[in-house]
Order: C-alpha cells, then structure tokens, then sequence
C-alpha cells in the first residue's frame, strides 16, 4: 500500500502544519515585520530605508513573456526560506546568462503577471497583507499593527508562563490491543500520519513527551511500521533510509518520495541557444523557466499544450528531457575542450551528451555500457543530439583500462539501487533486499577502481574522476568512495565545485570515513526538489602499478571476491558473475528468438 491508498484518504494534517504553532508564530513576525518595512517604503522618499531589490524571470505560456523586473522583496522571508530549503529551482535566483537575460529583455517579451510570478516564495496572507497597505488605509493599519504587537507581547508573556508548566505527556503508543484491532482490518491512513507526526514530535523532546518507562526504540519501532504502512515500504527499506536522518527530516524525505520532481530539459548546446529554444516552446503552449542560476542550459517546465518529447525542436536535437540531478556530475566533471573522456555507463546517454556539448564537439567522448540492448537508446540520443566526438562501446566497464586507458577524465555514473529515484520507481520500496545492499556496492567499487586506472595521471588539464549514483544509501556513496581511497592512495578527494549539495558523511553508525570524504555531495529530494543523488570527484596524482594491469573484468571479481569472503561479506548465496555462464545462457536466448522470429539460428550469417 502506498500512495495510492493514500490518496484515498481525507487530507491529514501535513508535517509543516502540524509543526505549525512554532512557524506561525514565526510566520507572523515575518509578516509584520514586512508590513512594517513596506509601509516605511510607502512614506515620502526621504524617509524609506532603501529595501532589497531582486530580479526574477519567469516564462509564461498564457502572455508569452520572460519576464526580468526588479521587484521588492522581503529580505527577511527570504532569508527564512532559504535556510530551511535550498531547492535548485530557485525562480528569484538573478539570471546569469547574459543570452536569456538579453531574451527577457527582448521586445517581444512582455512582462508577465508579478503576482503570479512570486506567489510559490510567498503565503497567500502576505500578498493579502501588501495589497492592503495603501495611502487610504493606512491609519487603520497602523493601528492594527500597534494591536497585534500588544496582542505579540501578550502572548510572550503567556509563553514564559506555560514554560513553566510541564508539557503533557502524550499517549502517542498504541496499546497492546490496539494493535490488535488495527492489525485485524484495513489501515486508517489518516491515524497512521497523525500517529508518525505525534512520535517524531515525540523523539524530538523525549525527556519531555515521552510516555514514563517507554523506550525511544518501542517509538521508532512504531514510526517504522507505520512508514510501511503509510508510504509502503519494506520494514528493511523504510529502516535504511529512516537511518539517515533525524525523525523529522526523514518524514520529509519520505513525504518527498510521494511527489514527482519537476519536469526539466537541456538544451543541447551544439544546436541550439536556451532563450531560442524557450522562445519556440513557450510560442507552442509550453509553460517554462530557467532552471536556477546554477545552470545555464536548463529549463524548468510547469505545463505544456504539446508532447515535450515529441516536438520538432525535441526530434532536432535542440534539448532532451533531463533530470536536474543529471547536470551535477557533468557540472564537477568540468570536461574540457580536445580532451579524451570516458563515460563508463553511459546508457542511454544524457551525461554522455552534456559532456560533448560541454568540449563543443572536439576531443573524443568514449560512451561505454555493458547492456547491448540500452546501447540502442545511447546511440539514438547522441545521433539526434548531433554529438560527432563520441564513440560508443559494449564492454563490462570493469574491463577498463585494459581496453584503452590514459584518459583525460573519467565518469562512473555507476549503476545504482536507486533509492534517490523512488518517486520514479516506486516498486524500489519493495523490490530492494539486504542483498542489493552488499552486491550492487562490491559492483560499483570494482567499477571505481577501473575508473580510476584508466585515468592519466599526467594529464595536463585533467586526471579526474567522478563517481556518482542515483542513491543515497552510504553503503553506495561514503563506503565506495572510502573503499577507493584506501585501495588507491594515488588518488584523493576534491571539491566538486557545485555550489549546492549536503556534505557526505565522514562517519555513519559507527563506521568511520576518511575525513575528506566531507568533499563529496549529497543532493536529496525534500532539501533540493531533485531526485536523490550523490557526487565525488577525484584528482588522480600519480600513476601506479594498476594502471598497466592487464586484469580484466573476470579477474577483478575473482580478486573482489577473495577479499569479500576474506572478510565474510560474501556469503554462499551471493551472485556469481559468471560471464561464460551468462555467454552461454545468452546464446540459447538469442537462437530462441530467432527461431521464434522464423530465422534458422545455425545459418551462416547469423552472429551470435
Ligand atoms: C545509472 S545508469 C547510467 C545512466 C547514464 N549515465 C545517463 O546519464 O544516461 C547505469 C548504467 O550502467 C550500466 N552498467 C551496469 N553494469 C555495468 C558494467 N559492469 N559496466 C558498464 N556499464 C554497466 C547499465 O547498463 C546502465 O546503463
């Protein structure tokens, strides 16, 4: 059961609102505070403190405009705002490119709505309050404001009084035979949500609110089941990702995974400029707008009259449907013009093409991934994309640097669980055991290694390496990274040089990681209204041994494995990679198909 269900319910009360008396408080004081600062604006100009200005744009399908107005801003909410989220999206980030900002400034933009402009920075109550603050009322407001403020200082003092009483102590815990009433029918989800909103309030202030000779573990025990009941999880899953975080955050985190991030696009720079192309698509009914300001290239969209994927721009090659999580790697991967790049897994393509577009089509981009099937897609989108620096290939990426080596930099955009893309793919709640866990790591840390040889340490404007995953469990991130380094002291960790992202971890229930492993970024859904994503990126410093190594993928897992089963990560049950095994069962599949298709699989021609 998950959203679904969910859904069907009566709206509960949302975390925000049940948190709501301390924000509303704080919410007020914003309020007056603005109402304060704009009817100071609103005095003859010798009087008006100057207030913060700040530019915004916007791209609209109803009046066909990109706006880019200075407008007056709140300075105080704004800075509230941004310290509780630091969403990518930022719409009243000021617009760096000189070329979309020249679009807003074109003639045949014309200024949008402001109201409708700003509304998602703002509550409803301060727009309401700023439309009330003209010459005729001002009086009354004043006035108003005089009450509120003794009404404010009222309620400071009630405050000071009620600290003094102890809180009650909730009784949030189901009783034994509640259990058993719940556990005998259906769910009633909108118990299940105030129930994980009581308890974190609860493990917030424990000493406090916590029921007498109840544990902290009989109310995480409770939260998680109702996680899993709520949102749909596997015990397993919700407990991994509940780890995380604290109780709060996690609920955000999870309440995040319920709701599709924003739909964006790049524009593929060798065929097209982003304000051109938001030009054509806001003249076909699509509603749009920049990205933020951290990426020039990317487009924001709200809604469109038309089939974003089937536009004649799209089927040009002027931009593909991204995620904004997509840009990062690429962004810290930094690849530079005439260089030799490797895109390890590459399938289908987005990164790879960012990165031709990023070296204008000079140097060579080598797109390898191991799936033949998905290499259909990769060599689709860097046909329609126009990339002509790359070159595809079809090897188990495990087997670089065997195959080529002496790149300038490399990307692993490793295969992943994919617990950052659950809003996506929600069957990850279910599907993903303890096993992934240990497999898809011991995967991605031989993968790493192979990235990391194939990397020139000389080279003179690289020697880098990003690693990135589509997950935000450490056991895929922190661990692989530390892992890297201690195998490959020729390497070390950088900056990414991305302006956003949380700090990874350095240590993680109990486990303890290089210190500079705090220079790699963590980006999830509920911080940033991106998918979940990690980052790292490494400068080789020297070359060694391993760079020469002839080993390829077989003997990389036979020498992973040795060292799983020296320190009992593998178990018997563990995945054998088995690359003759899978040759063999691939064969009789392709023959079966073949025979299906009516073609004799044992005729001359046919390569197997
Ligand atoms: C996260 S996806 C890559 C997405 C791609 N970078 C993009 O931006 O479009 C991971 C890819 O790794 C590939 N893969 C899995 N195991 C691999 C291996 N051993 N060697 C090379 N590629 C592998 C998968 O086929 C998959 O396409």
């Amino acid at each position: 059961m998950g959203r679904k269900a969910k859904d069907k319910q009566s709206a509960p009360p949302s975390y925000e609102e049940f948190h709501g008396i301390q924000k509303e408080r704080n919410s007020k004081r914003s309020r007056r505070a603005k109402a304060i600062e704009n009817s100071a604006s609103k005095k003859p100009k010798k009087e008006t403190s100057p207030s913060p200005k700040k530019k915004s744009t916007k791209v609209t399908r109803d009046n066909l405009d990109i706006e880019e107005d200075d407008q007056d801003l709140p300075h105080v909410d704004l800075e509230e705002l941004n310290a509780a989220k630091k969403s990518l999206f930022e719409d009243s980030a000021e617009e760096d490119d000189d070329d979309f900002q020249d679009a807003l400034d074109a003639d045949e933009f014309v200024d949008s709505d402001e109201d409708e402009r700003e509304k998602p920075m703002f509550s409803d109550d301060e727009d309401d309050d700023l439309e009330e603050l003209n010459a005729t009322n001002m009086e009354a407001l004043s006035r108003k404001l005089d009450e509120e403020q003794e009404l404010e200082a009222l309620e400071a003092e009630e405050e000071l009084v009620q600290t003094n009483v102890p809180e009650p102590r909730a009784i949030v815990l189901p009783t034994p035979e509640e259990k058993e009433l719940e556990a005998s029918q259906p769910p009633d989800l909108t118990v299940v949500r105030t129930r994980m909103i009581e308890i974190v309030k609860v493990l917030e202030k424990f000493k406090i609110l916590a029921q007498e000779g109840k544990s902290r573990s009989q109310y995480v025990d409770q939260l998680l089941e109702d996680i899993c009941t709520y949102f749909g999880y596997t015990p397993f899953l919700a407990e991994k990702l509940f780890n995380l975080f604290s109780p709060s955050e996690a609920i955000e985190f999870f309440e995040a995974n319920e709701i599709a991030r924003p739909v964006t696009v790049r524009t593929n720079t060798l065929k097209a400029r982003r304000r051109d192309l938001a030009q054509k698509l806001v003249n076909k009914g699509v509603n749009l707008q920049p990205i933020g300001k951290w990426t020039k290239v990317g487009l924001q969209i709200f809604d469109s009259q038309v089939p974003i994927g089937a536009t004649p721009e799209y089927l040009a090659g002027h931009y593909i449907l991204q995620a904004a999580s997509s840009f990062l790697p690429v962004m810290a991967l930094d690849p530079q013009e005439n260089e030799r790049i490797l895109d390890m897994a590459a399938a289908p393509g987005g990164k790879t093409t960012f990165i031709s577009a990023m070296m204008k089509n000079t140097g060579c981009v080598f797109a390898n991934d191991s799936n033949k099937a998905r290499t259909k897609s990769l060599i689709a989108n860097i046909h329609r994309l126009g990339c002509r620096n790359t070159v595809v290939s079809n090897y188990d990426a495990r087997e670089f640097p065997k195959v080529i080596g002496g790149f300038d930099r490399v990307l692993l955009d490793a295969p992943c669980s994919g617990t950052g893309v659950i809003a996506k793919d929600s069957n990850v709640k279910v599907a993903r055991t303890e096993k992934d866990f240990i497999q898809i790591p011991y995967l991605q840390r031989q993968l790493l290694l192979s990235a990391i040889d194939s990397v020139n340490a000389n080279s003179r404007s690289g020697g880098i390496i990003v690693y990135s995953t589509c997950s935000v469990a450490v056991e895929e991130n922190e661990a692989v990274v530390n892992y890297a380094l201690k195998k490959r002291p020729n390497v070390r960790l950088v900056d990414t040089g991305l302006t956003i992202g949380k700090p990874g971890f350095t240590s993680y229930r109990g486990m303890k990681y290089h210190p500079s492993v705090n220079l790699t970024r963590r980006y999830y859904p509920h911080t940033y209204n991106v998918d979940g994503f990690f980052v790292a990126k490494f400068k080789k410093i020297h070359s060694s041994i391993h760079d020469e190594s002839k080993a390829g993928a077989k003997e990389k897992e036979a020498a992973a494995r040795s060292e799983g089963a020296e320190k009992g990560i593998i178990k018997d049950d563990f995945a054998h990679f088995d690359s003759d095994e899978d040759k063999e069962l691939i064969e009789t599949s392709f023959k079966r198909n073949l025979k299906r298709r009516g073609i004799n699989p044992n005729a001359k021609n046919i390569q197997l």
